[in-house]
Order: structure tokens, then sequence, then C-alpha cells
């Protein structure tokens, strides 16, 4: 495989945005971040397509269940295994008509489906959905009564189908509604219908601008960075709509930048006065020996910081709630 090559541009400008906003961790991260050898992938296991002699093979080459058995929330059937070694358990092709045993997946995107405690009957909306990981980890954890999993983006609409036919069986597809909006829509067409909606933003995606083949399009991407603090705010926005009272959302990116993290989240709790933050500490506390997490956070977010021998992240997740009618 052609060796992955650092983008000097991206490098120069998240070392200057990091180091303000991280202090010391920040070279920390970045080591592990521009050391594509050192990082980890976790296994997460398919509860429609069990393969027997899967977990025995897993934990014969070193692996170990991602989640202690403790947390608030960890359904019997979602099971997922990690290691400390660097390294990736070979993956599995798309074959029509037959179901993957598993997904490769960065241990830390499944914390925002943990934090979101999908219950069994419920109504969930994945805003933004594709390629389809935290869908799939969804549907591991319980059955909705109704999975609204949505993508704006043509081609990457057509991968969340292909990732969903991958895994999914015929019944509990026929739960699922796949649709192409602008998920900033979906709060008017939908008012008040979801119990829970989860919002995996587009953003800065650290780890992989670090990596960007066209330095052009990268300066352009770092200069329209700001743009996606609005996109990102309107889109929750959005969920806030579409959730009825009492109902709850997860906010998550996978960048380590706080004017896409927490910026966001406080500008909606000053915004929307029927909107309160959900303390998720407990689910931070239960990870802590797999994940490590930026200090000083509110109870109601964290912040997952790679480091080395626990590649995972970045990824931030928030949890709010919706208390009343807007
Ligand atoms: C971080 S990715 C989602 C990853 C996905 N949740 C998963 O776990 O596989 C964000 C997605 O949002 C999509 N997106 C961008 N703008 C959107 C919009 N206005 N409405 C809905 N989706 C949008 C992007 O195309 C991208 O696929």
């Amino acid at each position: 495989k052609l060796q992955k090559q650092i983008c000097q541009v991206v490098l120069d400008h998240f070392e200057k945005q990091y180091t303000a906003e991280l202090g010391d961790a920040w070279s920390r991260v970045r080591d592990v971040l521009t050391s594509p050898w050192c990082w980890q992938h976790a296994v997460l296991l398919n509860r429609f397509s069990p393969s027997p002699g899967l977990e025995s093979s897993l934990a014969g080459q070193g692996y170990h269940p991602a989640f202690p058995a403790a947390l608030p929330y960890l359904p019997a059937a979602f099971r997922c295994y990690s290691r400390a070694a660097p390294g990736r358990f070979p993956a599995q092709k798309h074959q029509p008509g037959r179901l993957k045993e598993y997904y490769l997946l960065n241990a830390a995107s499944l914390l925002p489906v943990l934090a979101l405690e999908v219950k069994d009957g419920e109504r969930v909306l994945d805003l933004c959905a594709a390629p389809g990981g935290k869908s799939v980890a969804v549907l591991q954890c319980a059955c909705p009564g109704y999975f609204h999993c949505n993508e704006y983006d043509d081609l990457r609409s057509r991968w969340l189908e292909q990732t969903i036919e991958s895994f999914i069986p015929d019944p509990v597809i026929n739960l699922i509604t796949v649709s192409k909006l602008d998920g900033r829509q979906i709060g008017d067409l939908q008012p008040e219908f979801y119990d829970k909606v989860l919002v995996d933003a587009p953003c800065s995606n650290d780890r992989s601008w670090l990596f960007s083949a066209d330095p052009q399009r990268a300066v352009l991407r770092l200069m329209q960075r700001k743009e996606l603090s609005c996109l990102q705010f309107q889109l929750l926005r959005s969920a806030v709509e579409a959730l009825r009272p009492g109902g709850s959302l997860v906010y998550s990116t996978c960048t380590l930048s706080r004017a896409e993290n927490s910026d966001v989240i406080n500008l909606i709790l000053s915004s929307c006065s029927n909107v309160v933050p959900v303390d998720i500490s407990g689910m931070a506390r239960g990870v802590s020996q797999e994940f490590t997490f930026l200090s000083g956070m509110q109870q109601h977010e964290l912040l997952v910081l790679p480091e080395k021998g626990r590649a995972w992240g970045p990824m931030y997740v928030a949890k709010l709630k919706k208390v009343s009618s807007s």
C-alpha cells in the first residue's frame, strides 16, 4: 500500500489551534494522529449473523471486550472487542445476499451510540447516517419500533444502504427507512416525532484531514472550517425540533475543535430553553480503562483523546434532553 503522507498545511493549522485548546495533551495526541501504524481497530460483532469460533479466534489474537459489563447501559447482545496492539482484523467483503459477521471501527465511535441508550420499540432518527457504522451499532443494542437513517449525500446514501443490507436481516430491515434529506429540514417535516436522535455531525475529521492528498483542497477546507459550526448548529436545532418532549439526543463529532464541539452545544443550550444537559459522566468513568478523556469537560460532554495503546478518537460526545414542546 502507498504510504500515507502528512499534509503539512493541516498539521501547522492544528498545531496552533490545538496547542491553544488542549495544552500539553496536544503533543501526545499529535504523535498518535501522525502515526497511522499505531492506529487500532475494534471489532463489533453482528448479532444477526453469529459466527461460531469468531470470539475464541479474537481472544486467541489478544482481543478482549472493549466495554465493561458494569456500564450504565450495555445491552447483552452488544459485543465489541479491542486490543492494545495496533493492526487490523481482516475486513469482510460485501457479498449480496450474505450478512457480514462483524464491523471494524474506531471503538470511540460507539460511545455516542451507548450514550443514546436506545430501547426496544422507540422511534429513532440517525440524522447523518452514512456510511452506517452507528446505525448498525444502534441495531446491536435494541430493536427500535421505527428507525429513520438519513444521509444527504447521494453517493454516501448508497453506501449507507449497502451497509444496512450487509448487516441487517429481513424482518428487522423493514423497521428501517432510509432517506436522502437535508437533515436541517427533518425537524420541520417530522416535529416532535422521535424518542431518540443521533446527530453524528459532518465535521473537520482531524484524522483524515491530516492526510489530505491535495494540499490546495486542504487549504480551502481549513478556510471553510468556520461554516461547519453553523451547519452543525442548524442540524442540532432540527434534531431538537424532531424530538418529542422527554426525548433525548446525542451529538458527536470526530474532531478536537472546540468551535465544533462544546461551543455548538453551548449555543444550543443558550438558545433553546426547552433543552437541558444530561449527565454522561457515569459512562465516561465506566470506560476510563479503555479511553483517555480531556479533563475539565462538563458532565454532559466528553472528548476522547487518542493516546498510544489507546489510540481511539478523536471523538466528542454530548447528550441533551428536550423537556417541553418548542
Ligand atoms: C460523520 S459522518 C456520519 C458517519 C456515520 N454516522 C457513521 O457512523 O457511519 C457525517 C455525515 O453527514 C452527512 N451530511 C452532511 N451534511 C448533511 C446534511 N445537511 N444533512 C444530513 N447529512 C449531512 C455527510 O455526507 C456525512 O456522511
